[in-house]
């Protein structure tokens, strides 16, 4: 059976084939976002105690329904409340429940710096993360060649936005040079299994670069693990279904 990083890899090389002929780079760049300046994640991470980024998914392929109905702006708001350093937009809809617009929706209403999570594999998501509003955007380093990062990272430096790079073991670093990378993501969560493990991903921490921002990602289901993660030595945490599953009105400080 085909894993399912590499199924979403293989549809969305399909979708972006498609978009390409619907809406060329050109039209892309004449968004009034591509031409706005973009908020610092890495900035607003460092100068967090917490560095919360505060995810917006509505299903996933692990969990399948999270939350069907959630409103984008009302939880964009509601994370900058709450204190978030940045938020995170899934923007796939075939898998995430996630879009464009959504992404463009919580830009237009918080002040966060905004990342798009998505499998990013072909340069035209770049020019689309940029005119849609993002600040940063993904790469995994186990979905793509060192080339492709490689490609990819330099066309999004050139567009100002910031990377976070993703691994899930400590020597997938190797695949990019530090000089592209804002923040360094451990996924806690095998995307080929759905596993999780955090203290897999406090181990790694010792073999990760001293001077890079890092990112514990998924699986995290409770404040005590995001304080014990940040008093371990992670500069911020990516937390999504814990947040979602919860009322607005029950997100807190601390
Ligand atoms: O969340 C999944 O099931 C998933 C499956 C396959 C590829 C990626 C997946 N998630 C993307 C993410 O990176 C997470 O949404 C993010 O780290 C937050 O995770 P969580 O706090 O566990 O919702």
């Amino acid at each position: 059976m085909k894993q399912i990083l590499e199924e979403i890899i293989g549809y969305q090389q399909l979708v972006v084939n498609l978009k390409k002929k619907r809406m060329p780079v050109e039209v892309l760049k004449s968004f009034p976002e591509f031409s706005s300046p973009t908020r610092s994640l890495k900035q607003a991470v460092a100068g967090s105690e917490e560095g919360i980024i505060a995810e917006f998914k509505r299903r996933s392929p692990s969990k399948e329904a999270i939350n069907l109905k959630a409103d984008v702006m009302n939880i964009a708001q509601s994370y900058e409340k709450m204190g978030a350093a940045g938020m995170s937009v899934l923007t796939n809809q075939r898998y995430f429940g996630g879009s464009l617009e959504d992404l463009q929706l919580a830009k237009s209403v918080c002040n966060l710096p905004i990342l798009r999570k998505d499998f990013m594999v072909d340069a035209y998501q770049m020019y689309e993360a940029k005119a849609y509003g993002a600040d940063a955007i993904l790469l995994i380093a186990n979905a793509l060649s060192a080339e492709k990062l490689e490609e990819l990272a330099i066309l999004a430096k050139e567009l100002g936005l910031e990377i976070l790079f993703e691994i899930h073991e400590a020597e997938e670093i190797q695949k990019l040079d530090t000089q592209y990378i804002d923040l360094i993501g451990v996924n806690n969560r095998n995307l080929r299994t759905f596993e999780v493990n955090i203290q897999q991903g406090l181990d790694m921490l010792p073999h990760l670069p001293s001077e890079l921002l890092k990112i514990s990602e998924s699986g995290i289901q409770d404040r005590e693990t995001i304080q014990k993660l940040i008093q371990k030595g992670f500069n911020g945490v990516l937390v999504g279904e814990f947040f979602m599953k919860q009322k607005v009105s029950e997100f807190k400080k601390d």
